[in-house]
């Protein structure tokens, strides 16, 4: 049985795509069959897996998702693009902007991506979503199709705030849409565990939310080579094996698939 995963916060840079890469990757060293899929416009996942152009890819999520809307055949693996590195990815690209105005005006409009998804899970063990920065339609399609949510969250104080506003939006979906979504964990990243705001953060937000909810023990510290990998088009296990995010990302695959 499959697990799909939404990698989500409304607020931008937190992390989702450098998470959704490396976990990803992570979980497909482990033996698991994993496809990442890209609910962003951006099409930063994308690019961050060596797609330097995504906007010249033909098809893509808004195509597959077009066809599921027009009830149009679809063939096995359509859009799916093997990768490297022993995953699937479904690339996304500035044509899901369109896709999302022509979201808002169809029935079923919030479960479109999870009928698409229905037709692809019992080929993976994991599906991973990144998500877009912000709470419109695709997240709440992401959100529908979900079993669990993982939360990426800068080790700021204006990220703890958005952070209310992203419960109420996965309250709301559990209620109407999707009872049995569950929040996997915060995720905290970019964090430099030397400083006392970043400390302070983090007890504040184990405070706030600890007995609520998991807070992964793994911590991604802030990492110029982190930032790298995007550019790179590789996972940090092979830009950075034996560097510090590496092996937080490595302690986070096995928090995860625990
Ligand atoms: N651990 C890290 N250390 C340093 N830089 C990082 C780290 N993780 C991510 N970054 C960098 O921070 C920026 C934002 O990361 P990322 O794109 O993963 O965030 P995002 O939440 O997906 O953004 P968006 O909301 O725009 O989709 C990128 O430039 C990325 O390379």
């Amino acid at each position: 049985m499959s697990k799909v995963i939404a990698i989500c916060n409304q607020k931008g840079g937190v992390g989702k795509t450098v998470t959704t890469v490396n976990l990803g990757v992570g979980l497909a060293r482990k033996g698991k069959r994993v496809l990442l899929v890209d609910v962003d416009a951006q099409g930063s996942l994308t690019a961050s897996l060596g797609y330097q152009h995504p906007d010249q890819l033909d098809e893509t999520l808004a195509t597959v998702l077009g066809k599921v809307i027009g009830d149009k055949p679809l063939a096995s693996g359509e859009g799916i693009l093997h990768q490297k590195e022993g995953l699937d990815l479904l690339p996304a690209n500035i044509d899901l902007a369109a896709m999302e105005v022509t979201l808002v005006n169809i029935m079923s409009r919030e479960t479109i991506l999870q009928e698409y998804l229905n037709t692809v899970r019992d080929q993976y063990d994991v599906i991973l979503l990144d998500c877009c920065p912000s709470l419109g339609m695709l997240t709440i399609n992401a959100l529908s199709a979900a079993d669990e949510v993982l939360i990426p969250m800068q080790a700021h104080y204006l990220s703890l705030k958005g952070m209310e506003q992203l419960m109420r939006a996965i309250g709301r979906v559990k209620r109407q849409i999707n009872p049995t979504l569950t929040i996997s964990g915060i995720l905290i990243t970019m964090a430099d565990m030397r400083t006392t705001y970043s400390q302070e953060i983090v007890e504040l937000l184990r405070g706030t939310y600890g007995d609520q909810l998991r807070i992964f023990d793994t911590i991604i510290p802030r990492s110029i080579r982190a930032a790298e990998t995007s550019a790179e088009g590789k996972s940090i296990f092979v830009h950075d094996p034996s560097g510090k995010v590496s092996a937080a990302y490595e302690a986070l695959t096995l928090e995860v698939a625990s």
